[in-house]
């Protein structure tokens, strides 16, 4: 396994993905590896890729092909391809954190009960998964509003309790499939940095598909995708301290 300068592994490793639809080739031989404390942006033409790509580093939906290493700190490595479907599901709810355009939210539930749900089905008591929620929605600026269902929240207050959700398990790696896709430019300016924040400002990593090229100026490296390949992979120098770049 390759280290980084600091003698790290890096927190994913894929090797050799490949993945078709029928007679679609939707990854043809990726291999990509993430540093922890690294945001990676992922771009590319529409259908080259970039969410089944997503989709395979998170366990979400496994290659046809290739391999996917998780090395957290202090745990053993694990290979994702490898898991049962149940250990698979475990990991994605232990080890990662999700904040998509829409969807993931349960709208019958509250702000609170959507982020406290994230931590009661990792075992946590509901009690404690409350004051919790309480807690992480507060850091983002949503004191006040948990009690609110999805439906009464903005879409840039229903991406901040996407990013609370993600963020209170401690998962080290958050995907973010067009995080800010849905909102308008400030709001979506606003939620990127607050994401940023929570990622790789503590320490995780963030891996999040994007088209917007004013998104993807704000992580560490871009990489691009075309017809099933990374045709391009470039680190932002400027950008490897958080808060480098500005709009
Ligand atoms: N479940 C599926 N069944 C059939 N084809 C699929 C499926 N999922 C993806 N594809 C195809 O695989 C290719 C890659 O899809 P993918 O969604 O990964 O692209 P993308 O780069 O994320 O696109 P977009 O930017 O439009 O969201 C596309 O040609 C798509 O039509």
């Amino acid at each position: 396994m390759l280290e980084n300068s600091l003698g790290y592994p890096p927190v994913l490793a894929a090797h050799g993905l490949y993945r078709a639809f029928g007679s679609t080739t939707a990854l043809n031989g990726v291999d990509l590896q993430i540093t922890l404390g690294q945001s990676l942006a992922i771009m590319g033409p529409s259908g080259s890729g970039k969410s089944t790509l997503l989709h395979a580093l998170a366990g979400i939906e496994l290659p046809d092909a290739g391999s996917i290493m998780l090395n957290l700190p202090g745990r053993a490595p694990v290979d994702i391809q490898g898991l049962k479907d149940k250990a698979r599901t475990r990991l994605r709810r232990e080890s990662f954190g999700f904040v998509f355009q829409s969807g993931l939210l349960i709208p019958e539930l509250t702000a609170q009960e959507n982020v406290a749900m994230a931590l009661m089905i990792n075992g946590v008591p509901r009690g404690t998964a409350i004051e919790r929620a309480a807690t992480a929605l507060a850091d983002l600026g949503l004191a006040g509003m948990e009690e609110r269902r999805i439906g009464q929240l903005s879409g840039g207050q229903q991406q901040r309790v996407a990013i609370a959700r993600a963020q209170v398990t401690g998962a080290m790696v958050v995907f973010a499939d067009e995080p800010t896709g849905a909102l308008d430019s400030t709001t979506g300016f606003e939620v990127l940095e607050t994401l940023l924040e929570c990622t790789v400002g503590a320490g995780k990593s963030l891996v999040m598909v994007t088209h917007d090229p004013n998104v993807a100026a704000r992580c560490d490296r871009v990489v691009q995708l075309q017809d099933g390949k990374l045709i391009s992979d470039s680190p932002q120098p400027l950008n490897t301290m958080h808060g480098g770049v500005q709009k």
